[in-house]
C-alpha cells in the first residue's frame, strides 16, 4: 500500500500538505491545515510522553530560510491518536509522525497506533538532529535496520519513513538496501540539513539558544539536496514506494521540480512557518498553471521523467 493508494484520487492538492514540525502541534493548528487547501494533515512528531522541548529562542527565520533547534517539543503520541476523530471531518488523509526517544519508545507508540481508525499513515521520524546526545538513527544503517525489524512485527497501519539528507553516493545506496527490505509505503525526503550555524553579525552571536547555536537548515538552500535525494530515492526504490518531496518548497515550480524528481507528493515546512496555511491554496495554483502552460493534466504525465543531458 503505498502512499499513493491512502491519498489516491484526491484532488491534485492532495499532493501538497505540510511537513511535520511547523504548526502542526496543536489541534488549532492543526485544524487550521485541515480547514486550508492542504491535501492531508500530518502532526508534530510524537514522542510517548509530552515534551516541553529545548530552550527559546529555538527558531529563527532568515531572508532565503530557517534554522531551528526545537527539540521534539509535542503533546505525547495519545493527543495525535485522539485527534484522528477530529482529523476525519477534515475529508483528508491523516497522518502521525513519530520519533520515540529510543526504539522501545518507537515500537510502543506504533503499537499503539497501528490499526487505528482515522490515521492514515504512520511517518516514522528517523532523522530528528535537535536532541542532544541523540545521534540521527537515519545515519546508522544497521540501527535503521533493527529498529525498522521491530517495527514491522507490530504494524499494520501504512508507514513511511522521513529520512536525512544524504550526501555521499554509497549512502543512498546503503540505506536503499535497508528500506528494500520493508513494506514500506512512503520516503519522505528529506528533514532540515541538521546542525547548521546562523550568525547575527550586529550582536556577534548565534541566533538560536539551544545546542550554541547549531540548528536544522531548511528553505532555499536546502531544495538542491532535497531534489538529488528525492531522485536518487525515486530511481533506486520499486515505484509501488512513493517519495514524497520536502525541502525548499516555496512555489508551484518547486513542487514541479520536486515532482520532475519522482515525488507523488510534497511537504511545505519552513514556508508554512512564514507564510501561514494560506500557501497551500497558493503554491497549488501555481503548479496547475503551470502544468496547463506546458500541457501537462496530471501529475503522472511528468512524474519522474527528469531528463539527463546525452
Ligand atoms: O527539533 C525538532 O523538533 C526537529 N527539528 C527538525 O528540523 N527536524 C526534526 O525532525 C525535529 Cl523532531
Amino acid at each position: 500500500t503505498s502512499l499513493a493508494t491512502v491519498v489516491a484520487g484526491c484532488p491534485l492538492s492532495s499532493c501538497l500538505y505540510n511537513a511535520s514540525g511547523p504548526l502542526c502541534t496543536t489541534a488549532a493548528e492543526l485544524d487550521a491545515v485541515g480547514s486550508s487547501e492542504a491535501g492531508a494533515i500530518l502532526s508534530k512528531s510524537a514522542t510517548l510522553e509530552k515534551r516541553q522541548g529545548n530552550p527559546s529562542p529555538r527558531y529563527f527565520e532568515t531572508t532565503w530560510g530557517s534554522i531551528n533547534s526545537m527539540g521534539l517539543p509535542n503533546e505525547g503520541y495519545r493527543y495525535y491518536l485522539d485527534y484522528a476523530k477530529r482529523a476525519a471531518t477534515f475529508n483528508k488523509p491523516y497522518f502521525i509522525s513519530v520519533s520515540g526517544l529510543g526504539f522501545e519508545d518507537n515500537v510502543a507508540i506504533i503499537r499503539a497506533l497501528s490499526g487505528q481508525e482515522h490515521v492514515s499513515a504512520i511517518e516514522l521520524n528517523l532523522s530528528c538532529p535537535n536532541v542532544p546526545g541523540k545521534p540521527q538513527t537515519g545515519y546508522d544503517f544497521e540501527q535503521s535496520r533493527v529498529l525498522l525489524e521491530m517495527i514491522f512485527e507490530h504494524v499494520t497501519t501504512p508507514l513511511g519513513v522521513k529520512l536525512p539528507p544524504y550526501f555521499d553516493l554509497p549512502h543512498f545506496e546503503m540505506m536503499a538496501a535497508v528500506l528494500r527490505d520493508f513494506p514500506i509505503a512512503f520516503v519522505t525526503c528529506i528533514n532540515s540539513i541538521g546542525n547548521g550555524l546562523v550568525i547575527d553579525t550586529d550582536q556577534e552571536s548565534v541566533v538560536i539558544k539551544p545546542k550554541s547555536g547549531f540548528g536544522g537548515i531548511g528553505g532555499d538552500f536546502i531544495k538542491p539536496t532535497a531534489l538529488a535525494n528525492v531522485r536518487k530515492f525515486y530511481t533506486l526504490l520499486d515505484k509501488d514506494v512513493a517519495i514524497i518531496g520536502c525541502g525548499g518548497i516555496k512555489s508551484g515550480m518547486d513542487v514541479f521540480e520536486h515532482i520532475l524528481c519522482g515525488a507523488s507528493a510534497v511537504q511545505v515546512g519552513t514556508q508554512l512557518m512564514r507564510e501561514g496555511v494560506g500557501c497551500f491554496a497558493r503554491i497549488a495554483a501555481e503548479l496547475r498553471e503551470i502544468m496547463g502552460g506546458k500541457g501537462y493534466r496530471d501529475i503522472d504525465s511528468f512524474k519522474g521523467k527528469l531528463k539527463t543531458l546525452e
